[in-house]
């Protein structure tokens, strides 16, 4: 039996061809040189084989497992009600599936907020059940002491700050965090983030004027998300840049394929051809 070495596997980025040059994980100290030389990077999310394969040959750093997959693999309508149960199986997937790509895994609503405690008990259940190679949680300076707990663990923590979905009912819905005189309290935030040792730190529907302080500010890479131009890093939920979620999107989201309208054709013509019996042909067939 032949095995191929991880490090033999064909460098993603470049050309695509086939390549003795070892394809090496992304680590976390590549993306903070990233930011050293002004490089912007791309995260998307993935919960499956096929994305993670997909969005790791077309070189994306990084995948977040995200607990967005509440809405959009289990079809809850918030991300609260998914579970850490529900996010291992998918977390294992993409790592599984990504060679080259740093995987980072979505900590569910409830099961970090307790305690640094019950923060590195889930966290480990993403590493060693899930394979993660980081976490990501949502809020600021009031949860330095979990960021903490998880980095001298050896478990690199990427912060999310601005709006927070998990605080969808405290914050009072889906709005722009950071305005006006609350700019300075996302500024301490992110810096305390920083000082409890994140690697990373997302900023969603932040005002770009904002963001581009809170980069200025961090040695370690800002991720936006409807966070402006000037962050060090951008990510978008995958169903959402692809057009395969056909819902109203946030003003934040560029959808870049039509992928609903694809598989919407591919399912209509599939139906047609078996309604019509002209699937299977010959060549469909055994003898
Ligand atoms: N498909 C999807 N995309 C996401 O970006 C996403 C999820 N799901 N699920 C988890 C969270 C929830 N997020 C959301 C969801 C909705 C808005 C939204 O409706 N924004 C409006 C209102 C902004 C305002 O009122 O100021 C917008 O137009 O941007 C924003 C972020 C981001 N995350
Ligand atoms: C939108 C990103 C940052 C996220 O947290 C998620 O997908 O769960
Ligand atoms: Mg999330």
């Amino acid at each position: 039996m032949t095995t191929v070495r991880e490090d033999e596997q064909p460098a993603p980025y470049g050309t695509g061809a086939a390549t003795t040059k070892p394809a090496r994980r992304v680590r976390v100290h590549h993306l903070r040189e990233m930011k050293e030389r002004g490089e912007a990077w791309p995260m998307l999310t993935a919960y499956d084989m096929y994305t993670a394969k997909i969005f790791d040959q077309a070189g994306i750093p990084v995948l977040l497992v995200g607990d967005s997959a509440a809405n959009n693999v289990y079809g809850y309508e918030s991300s609260l009600p998914v579970s850490t149960e529900e996010m291992l199986p998918l977390v294992r997937a993409v790592t599984r599936s990504a060679s080259r790509a740093l995987v980072v895994a979505d900590l569910p609503f409830g099961s970090y907020q307790a305690s640094p405690e019950q923060a590195l008990t889930t966290a480990v259940r993403m590493m060693k059940e899930g394979r993660a190679h980081a976490v990501k949680l949502e809020g600021g300076s009031r949860f330095a002491p979990q960021v903490e707990a998880l980095t001298s663990a050896g478990i690199p923590v990427m912060g999310h700050i601005g709006f927070t979905p998990q605080s969808e009912h405290g914050l009072g819905g889906y709005r722009v965090q950071g305005r006006g005189a609350s700019a300075d309290a996302l500024v301490a935030d992110a810096l305390a983030l920083e000082a409890a040792g994140a690697f990373a730190v997302v900023l969603e529907m932040v005002p770009a004027e904002v963001a581009k302080r809170v980069t200025a500010e961090l040695a370690i890479p800002t991720v936006g998300i409807g966070a402006g131009p000037d962050c060090d890093a951008q990510v978008l939920v995958w169903q959402d840049m692809a057009g395969l979620n056909q819902g109203r999107s946030p003003r934040f989201v560029k959808r870049y394929a039509d992928v609903a309208g694809v598989l919407s054709q591919a399912a209509s013509e599939f139906a047609a051809d078996v309604r019509g019996g002209s699937f299977p042909a010959e060549e469909h067939s055994f003898h």
